[in-house]
């Protein structure tokens, strides 16, 4: 049995507590009070109501229930207020905190946008407190029963598939229950965390944990050294053990990789290994002084870039690494290197902070020059992009000597030129964003793993609002009513407790449940009762009373990229979204806008050159879940790809045209 049950919905008698054999004796952790000594007291309140020993011993038995069943700690005096009120009933207790540390933010994220995003606070609070008995806490199986709702939206006939799209021309009509992955969900690894920090403090929920929170993109051109960078600083932070590093050297000498070694740690299949690049985008979760890092590893080769997109959908910030080394920096840089097309495609995702990590700076005796000719000719274009030069660090370094990393440079023929941050300053300078917690719920679903008996898994990023056990949700584009059943144990995983990886590399597995997940938390739901076949990546668990819209037609406000040939009416294309894709066709040019201003320059013109802003009408080949971009950022962002090269981004201004 897990280590939480269901404590907050078990009424405890004597008997029970007095049966040896009874799991419910083992709820209670030493200091705290028995269940019968807590009736007992609250039955005799008024005996003891002058005893202020007695008071102090009731709370600090309770405190540590509370703090366990919360996840997190709040003041000893704010528990103790909130015990006191509640008679020490632990389970109001914690409903009156969770709800409490709801509307505490609520009111600062509360964003009316067009009434059909905006709410009086009591519908969210109602809506996530009405199962409150219901609430669960604990490892195992949850389900989401689906009761059909045929006045919601018409189900569209999708089948369910697995992976993050690969292939940017195929849409994955076809793909049959088989697809499903077996095993666990493809959660996020923590290494060893030397310097973990369990301390939480008492500023709301979403803001409770003691460091904010991070998702952080590497970014660049194909053997830019991202990986090497990436697993040479945890290593330095003492992320991952030395003997973990010994393995792969010795491993990745054995083929004729050595060099490859500190990629291994974020490059983690055999196929990535051998052939020494990153296709998938890699999780990794470290600490820095301020933050919680969730690391996103995506891919640099050019065949990967919708991999790409689906990591960077995710990101609060970037980190881009170009390769210092003299003609590989322009070969990157230059028309058909991803540098420009990254950079690009993450400004269009509204991404701003940018941390730029001039690499190799060994193979080029830690030149000054280069590095300013860089900074100068990168900095001219990231400019161009959109970015502001303020919200750009330059940092130079090598992830293979490891200089300047985790702390200030030691080469003195850097030192002699450079006293400027090292990378893991820039990553702890970024600043992370507000998250959506009091908007309606979006969770847009990113994977599906078949686990083992007869029920499923679902893994996925919560965009917007809140979910709770026991919460009725809409699975769109379905539009069926399912919840998250009570009598299941719920299995909740963020990215704040962490996660699972490979048990050969001595890296530990910390799953642990949580009765809420918040806007930011990215979570895995185990299913059963609920089939398989009709969920799937790209779905989205949302509101029932506020749904995300689910159209086939949309239109949007594109930026060209520098492409080949203009994009013309009838062009057919890969639409990009969240961690999904569908083949769509540019079925109107509605016009051509001035850059700056968005006024329209030329109304319904014939073609829409490179470099140019445009509102463009697109149909799909099957309805999605997307957001305008003004009601819902994370929702309304878009890609448009054609063979094999991203063409334009946008944002969605508009996708519901029967209103
Ligand atoms: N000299 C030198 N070589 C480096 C440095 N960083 C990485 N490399 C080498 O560059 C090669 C590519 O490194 P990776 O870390 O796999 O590059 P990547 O950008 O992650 O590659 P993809 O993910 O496939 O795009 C490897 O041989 C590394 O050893 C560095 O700072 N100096």
């Amino acid at each position: 049995m897990a280590r939480h049950r269901n404590i907050r919905t078990t009424q405890y008698s004597d008997d029970e507590y007095y049966d040896d054999d009874d799991d419910y004796s083992n709820s209670f952790e030493d200091d705290c009070i028995s269940p019968s000594d807590a009736i007992y007291l609250i039955n005799h309140k008024s005996k003891f109501d002058s005893d202020q020993d007695l008071t102090d011993a009731k709370v600090n038995s309770c405190l540590q229930r509370v703090t366990e069943i919360l996840g997190f700690e709040l003041a000893k005096d704010v528990v103790a207020g909130h015990l006191i009120n509640n008679e020490f009933n632990i389970d109001k207790t914690v409903d009156q905190i969770i709800n409490s540390k709801i509307s505490a933010t609520k009111v600062k994220d509360q964003q009316p946008v067009d009434g059909r995003l905006s709410r009086p606070p009591s519908v969210v609070i109602a809506s996530s407190s009405k199962n409150k008995d219901n609430i669960i806490v604990g490892f195992g199986n949850a389900s989401i029963s689906g009761s059909k709702n045929k006045n919601l939206i018409a189900t569209p006939k999708q089948t369910p598939f697995s992976t993050p799209i690969c292939s940017p021309a195929a849409t994955p009509r076809n793909r049959s229950p088989q697809n499903v992955r077996l095993g666990s969900p493809r959660v996020d690894r923590k290494l060893n965390s030397p310097k973990s920090n369990k301390v939480r403090d008492n500023q709301g929920l979403s803001t409770s944990i003691h460091k904010d929170q991070l998702y952080l993109i590497i970014i660049g051109h194909v053997d830019a050294g991202k990986s090497t960078l990436m697993g040479h600083l945890l290593y330095k932070l003492g992320h991952v053990q030395q003997r973990t590093i010994q393995k792969y050297e010795h491993e990745s000498r054995k083929l004729g990789k050595q060099s490859f070694l500190y990629a291994w740690v974020l490059d983690e299949t055999a196929e990535e290994r051998n052939r020494g690049i990153t296709m998938d985008v890699g999780h990794l979760k470290f600490e820095t002084r301020t933050k919680d890092v969730t690391l996103l590893d995506a891919p640099g080769h050019k065949d990967f870039i919708p991999n790409m997109i689906t990591g960077a959908s995710q990101a609060d910030a970037t980190m881009l690494v170009v390769d210092a080394t003299k003609g590989e920096f322009e070969t990157g840089f230059d028309s058909g290197g991803q540098t420009r097309e990254h950079a690009l495609l993450i400004r269009s995702l509204g991404i701003t902070q940018l941390g730029v990590a001039v690499n190799k700076m060994d193979t080029v005796n830690w030149s000054e020059e280069r590095f300013e000719e860089i900074k100068t000719k990168l900095g001219l274009f990231l400019k161009q992009a959109g970015y502001k030069e303020s919200d750009v660090t330059f940092v130079p370094c090598s992830g293979l000597s490891g200089e300047n990393l985790a702390t200030k440079a030691n080469e003195a023929l850097l030192t002699s030129w450079y006293n400027g941050p090292c990378l893991m300053d820039v990553i702890d300078s970024f600043k992370p964003p507000e998250r959506a917690i009091s908007k309606p719920l979006r969770l847009c679903i990113s994977d599906v793993f078949k686990s083992s008996g007869s029920g499923f898994s679902i893994v996925g990023r919560i965009e917007t609002g809140q979910l709770r056990v026991g919460d009725k949700v809409l699975v769109q584009p379905q539009g069926e009513v399912a919840q998250i059943k009570s009598e299941y144990f719920f299995k909740f995983i963020t990215l704040k407790k962490i996660l699972t990886t490979l048990c050969s590399s001595g890296i530990e597995i910390d799953e642990l449940p949580q009765p809420i997940g918040l806007a930011g938390d990215f979570i895995s739901v185990s299913l059963s009762g609920y089939d398989a076949q009709t969920i799937y990546s790209g779905c989205v668990l949302c509101d029932i009373s506020l749904p995300i819209p689910v159209t086939s037609v949309l239109e949007a406000r594109v930026v060209v990229f520098n492409v080949d040939f203009p994009i013309v009416r009838g062009h057919q294309i890969v639409l990009h979204y969240q961690s999904s894709s569908e083949s769509a066709v540019v079925s109107r040019l509605l016009a051509e806008l001035n850059k700056s201003t968005g006024e329209v320059i030329k109304k319904n013109p014939r073609m829409i050159k490179k470099n140019t802003h445009a509102l463009i009408k697109i149909n799909l080949s099957r309805p999605i879940c997307i957001e305008v971009y003004s009601d819902i950022r994370q929702l309304g962002r878009v890609m448009l790809r054609s063979g094999g090269t991203t063409i334009a981004a946008g944002l969605v201004t508009k996708v519901n045209f029967n209103k």
